[in-house]
């Protein structure tokens, strides 16, 4: 009955340099389904950044499979790649990557923008609305990125990974640019997402973060050493 968005099979990366070859992720299995919201943490080197490069398709596995959706997405063409990633995946980064020539608006409007089919600007206008009521932030659609606070351009920066609708989330250490206050404001934003529905796979190295997530991999050299667990819903 599940809905699977994201199932990788027997995943390895290795990375050679010179004569060295690094082992940086070793027969990885995940399935993630609709809902379902992800932690991934483990110490600095174990593989972390490299799980979330290929599940961004912003990198290629060396070994094994990978679905989005149910489609393969193991061995694309960059094109091919580029065009499911803005289609599919929602991205938060550490730094929040806001343009800061654009309004709160326009920012949170790009995605919509590149799309193969671009919208009706009435279309956009009532999704940018949508997503930045989502995250609190209707208040403040005129305003320039420096403008804000930084937990204010987090919250901006989910508003634009929302905005085209993606099958996930994946979110980088998305407190690690703000203060304590912040960072929770940030993470309640992202904890109401995945009540409403949201699929989220996050890195991060705040256990507190981790144990919000209903799925917690916990990567050690490469291998994930606990396998998913669910917890039963309070
Ligand atoms: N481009 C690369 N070339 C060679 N080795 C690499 C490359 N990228 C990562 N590695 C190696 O792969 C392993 C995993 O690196 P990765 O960056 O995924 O770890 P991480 O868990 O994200 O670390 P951190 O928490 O410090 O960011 C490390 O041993 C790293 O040195």
């Amino acid at each position: 009955m599940s809905d699977i968005k994201i199932q990788m099979k027997n995943i390895s990366k290795v990375f050679e340099t010179d004569e060295l070859e690094t082992h940086a992720l070793k027969n990885i299995n995940i399935t993630i389904n609709s809902g379902d919201y992800v932690s991934i943490s483990g110490p600095s080197g174990c593989g972390k950044s490299t799980l979330l490069s290929i599940l961004g398709l912003l990198d290629m596995p060396s070994g094994g499979e990978y679905f989005i959706e149910g489609t393969n997405v193991t061995d694309l063409s960059l094109d091919e790649a580029a065009e499911i990633r803005n289609s599919k995946i929602g991205f938060i980064f550490q730094s929040f990557n806001l343009i800061d020539e654009l309004s709160v608006f326009d920012n949170v409007a790009l995605p919509l923008r590149y799309k193969t089919k671009v919208p009706s600007e009435k279309e956009i206008s009532d999704r940018v609305h949508e997503c930045l009521e989502l995250v609190d932030m209707s208040h403040r659609t005129s305003h320039k990125p420096n403008q804000l606070s930084g937990g204010q351009q987090q919250r901006i920066a989910i508003a634009r990974a929302l905005v085209a609708n993606p099958a996930i989330l994946l979110v980088d250490e998305p407190t690690g640019n703000l203060d304590s206050k912040s960072g929770d404001q940030v993470m309640d934003v992202l904890e109401k997402l995945n009540e409403c529905g949201t699929t989220i796979c996050m890195v991060t190295h705040d256990p507190r973060y981790a144990d919000m997530a209903n799925i917690q991999l916990k990567l050690l050299d490469g291998s994930i050493l606990t396998t998913p667990e669910l917890q039963e819903a309070v």
